[in-house]
């Protein structure tokens, strides 16, 4: 049985609605991301899910049980906010026992358990400080800690690392993860970071005004995106206007900028007007004997890892990401021969492409 369901969830305000359809399945032990731009509907959905906010139309099944009407406390589920919200004047073990008080668990085992979860997020020898007295880092584990502390059913994680610097936050998809894997618990983040969501969840759910516009683990996601919207939300893309020009049991014939190209494709149906989509990574500077185009470098950009170049040739402008090999690149003004694979370009109909 699906552990946890999201059937035609909807939530509106008045005239504005901000949830539309929400229908999700998500199995036992899954980690899940909700990704998407700032207002579309993640924490909303989150919040149905938590108990917090009522939908306006559709069902919440937990373990085949409708959880639609529950209170939030009655859920079993362990929430971690973007803000922490811990007790300022609780300690450490404090916050992360009040759940445990509330369920009505002895004093001994309380004690017990507070002191296997600072285990667990690597917070032992804090349990007596107070929040003021941690770093923002460790605020953060000690509210991941208070939401794993009541074994939760499911753990909800609404952008709780977005207060982190980069570093830490790195260490804590990692950690956070190995953790969610160790316990085994259903997880949902609401995410607007793509690394986040890439490097953290078993699939992820993206999200445009209100609706779920695709769901995949990060790799799909990242390699076949269904919509323009998914396939600039997930990493950096090209997209170039072009126009099928024959059609093959597995591939089109397609005109772009002059260029004719074979795409691969496995079952879709295409309008004549497309956009192809290629990732600046799936770009390699060849020869000139084996490259498709030639184009201009106009800008160039060091990243560490890889070289970012802007270059402008008969598709237009194009970004192309070289990786770092020790040996500077072409400059600015110099002309580069390109070339990629007829499998690194994905098709989408220029009005899906909008979606
Ligand atoms: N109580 C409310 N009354 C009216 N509108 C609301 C209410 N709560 C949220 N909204 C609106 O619903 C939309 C979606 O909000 P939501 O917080 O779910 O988005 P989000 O995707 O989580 O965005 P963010 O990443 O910025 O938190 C927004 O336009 C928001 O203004």
């Amino acid at each position: 049985m699906t552990y946890l369901i999201l059937e035609g969830l909807a939530k509106r305000y008045g005239d504005l609605t901000v949830v539309e359809d929400i229908s999700l399945e998500i199995e036992r032990g899954e980690f899940l991301s909700l990704l998407g731009p700032s207002g579309c509907g993640k924490t909303t959905t989150l919040q149905m899910v938590a108990g917090f906010t009522e939908p306006t139309r559709g069902r919440i099944l937990l373990e085949g049980r409708d959880i639609t009407r529950t209170r939030p406390e009655k859920r079993g589920m362990g929430i971690v906010f973007q803000s922490y919200a811990l007790f300022p004047h609780m300690s450490v073990a404090a916050n992360i026992g009040f759940g445990l008080e509330m369920q009505g668990m002895a004093r001994s085992e309380r004690g017990q358990r507070i002191s296997e979860t600072l285990e667990l997020v690597r917070l032992d020898g804090l349990a007596d400080r107070f929040p003021r007295e941690l770093s923002g880092g460790q605020r953060q584990r000690v509210a991941v800690a208070r939401a794993l502390a009541i074994r939760p059913n499911v753990l909800l994680l609404d952008e709780p690392m977005s207060n982190l610097d980069a570093k830490l936050r790195e260490e804590m998809h990692i950690e956070l993860r190995a953790i969610q894997k160790k316990l085994g618990i259903t997880t949902i983040l609401v995410t607007h970071d793509q690394i986040e969501a890439m490097t953290m969840s078993d699939r992820i759910a993206v999200m445009h005004g209100g609706k779920i516009v695709q769901v995949s683990t990060p790799f799909e996601a990242y390699e076949r995106p269904r919509s323009a919207f998914a396939s600039s939300f997930l990493g950096k893309t090209n997209c170039i206007a072009a126009r099928i020009t024959e059609r093959q049991p597995n591939c089109c014939r397609v005109q772009m900028g002059g260029l004719n190209v074979r795409i691969p494709h496995e079952s879709a149906q295409y309008a004549d007007e497309i956009q192809v989509y290629i990732r600046p990574e799936k770009i390699r500077v060849a020869t000139p004997t084996d490259s498709r185009i030639s184009s201009v470098v106009r800008a160039r950009m060091f990243l560490g890892n890889h070289w970012a170049m802007e270059v402008e040739g008969p598709l237009g402008r194009l970004r192309v990401n070289i990786p770092n090999v020790g040996i500077p690149p072409a400059v600015e003004g110099d002309t580069v021969h390109l070339a990629w694979q007829d499998e690194d370009m994905r098709m989408l109909d220029a009005e899906t492409a909008h979606g």
